[in-house]
């Protein structure tokens, strides 16, 4: 296969919407809002699949009865068929290894098992893709969002005060990586009474709400501590299915449509994921709004004329950025020592007419770039792109 061949069948492309939900611990039922959040977000029509990124601690199948589904099977196109439960496909960890055998995966395996769940499996005809984290701002949580363009992070908490730090991290991580918080979910706010249904709090009120508020993120609702929430998750019947009229089912819903109002409202900058061409002319970015108020750090068009690749940035800046200084900036690891930060690369051995001929997005935050001498290694976070305009490039 040509490198133009497989450039053209990017498996990124055609991806559903993303969303990830994270915790910056465990146990606060991050799994258990993902699969009831799929449920709801069903019920409203839209076609959901859930990616149980948690690898190490995979729970997915389980709550949704899919405990004993066996290996995944494999389509004519040579794609994993996700399992399906209650209507809702899921890939996970637990089909592939048996109970008795943990997943004992090294770094490269995770982002290989990562990768593959999401570009190896069947979900044609799915709208959006729930990824159910693992909990910390680990590995796994930066692969998916480096690799990925995530449209978004649902955080889960509990409603103690002492959270607050560890949601905080985990904004901050999200945030490194350009990926949009969407919002704060709090899980196990209050006791729903099993016989006459009083809602009564136990730990302080209000803590996902104050947190929300504190990182300036949006707060997407709370739902209440419910032992029927326990009993449907271990049976794999989830509470919106087990118990449809009860107040845990409910705030499941509010939360669900607060998200779906966040998500479709949401989308800026350039359209994600794309796999530009520039020397054929196909696959070119759609642009998204410019707004003067916006995010100098967020392109919303790229075009490429006149040798020159010009940037349109959120605020309305235009910014004209030559392909040469371009390459020569490159911060690759065969382009810049890594601990010196000094240039290895000799500017002779560029040409002078060096020229993009594909440009992709690298989740939410930068672009890959190849060239016409063959150099394709380089990341451009929009962040350094942006400051390209200001700097003085180095002597050529
Ligand atoms: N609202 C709730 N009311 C009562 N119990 C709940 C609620 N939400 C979750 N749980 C229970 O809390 C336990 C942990 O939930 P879950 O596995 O979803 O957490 P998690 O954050 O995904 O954990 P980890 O990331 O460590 O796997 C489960 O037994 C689940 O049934």
């Amino acid at each position: 296969m040509s490198q133009t061949q497989q450039q053209d069948a990017d498996p990124r492309s055609g991806l559903p919407a993303m969303i990830a939900v994270s915790s910056g611990k465990g146990g606060v039922g991050k799994s258990t809002v993902t699969v009831n959040l799929a449920l709801a977000l069903r019920e409203s029509g839209l076609r959901v699949g859930i990616v149980d990124a948690d690898l190490y601690g995979p729970s997915i199948p389980g709550m949704l009865g899919l405990s004993d589904s066996g290996p995944p099977a494999m389509s004519p196109a040579k794609k994993v068929i996700p399992a399906e439960g209650h209507g809702i496909k899921v890939i996970s960890m637990a089909m592939l290894t048996s109970d008795d055998k943990p997943a004992v995966l090294r770094g490269p395996m995770v982002t290989k098992y990562l990768q593959m769940f999401i570009t190896q499996v069947d979900w044609e005809g799915i709208d959006l893709l729930l990824l159910d984290l693992p909990p910390g701002t680990g590995d796994i949580q930066l692969t998916l969002a480096q690799a990925f363009p995530l449209n978004g992070a649902v955080v889960v908490t509990t409603p103690q005060d002492v959270s607050l730090r560890i949601v905080r991290r985990g904004l901050r991580m999200m945030e490194q990586v350009s990926v949009p918080i969407i919002g704060v979910v709090e899980n196990m706010s209050g006791f729903t009474c099993p016989c006459c249904g009083t809602v009564t709090d136990i730990f302080r009120q209000g803590g996902g709400a104050r947190i929300a508020q504190a990182l300036d993120v949006p707060f997407l609702g709370s739902v209440p501590l419910d032992p029927e929430v326990v009993e449907s998750g271990d049976t794999g019947r989830p509470a919106i299915l087990s118990a449809p009229q009860g107040k845990a089912a409910q705030a499941y819903r509010d939360v669900a449509s607060a998200l779906a109002g966040r998500v479709e409202g949401g989308r800026r900058g350039l359209q994600t994921p794309f796999d530009w061409q520039v020397a054929k002319g196909t696959g070119q970015p759609a642009p998204g709004a410019v707004d003067p108020d916006g995010n100098p750090e967020l392109p919303v068009a790229m075009r490429y004329d006149d040798a020159t690749l010009r940037i349109t940035w959120e605020d309305g800046a235009e910014m004209a950025v030559n392909p040469r200084d371009m390459r020569l900036a490159c911060q690759c690891a065969a382009c810049r020592d890594e601990m010196s930060g000094a240039r290895l690369l000799d500017p002779a051995t560029v040409p002078l007419d060096v020229a993009p001929t594909r440009i992709w997005n690298v989740g939410n935050y930068g672009i890959g770039v190849a060239f016409s001498d063959g150099h394709s290694s380089g990341i451009y976070t929009f962040k350094a792109l942006r400051e390209m305009e200001a700097s003085d490039l180095e002597d050529v």
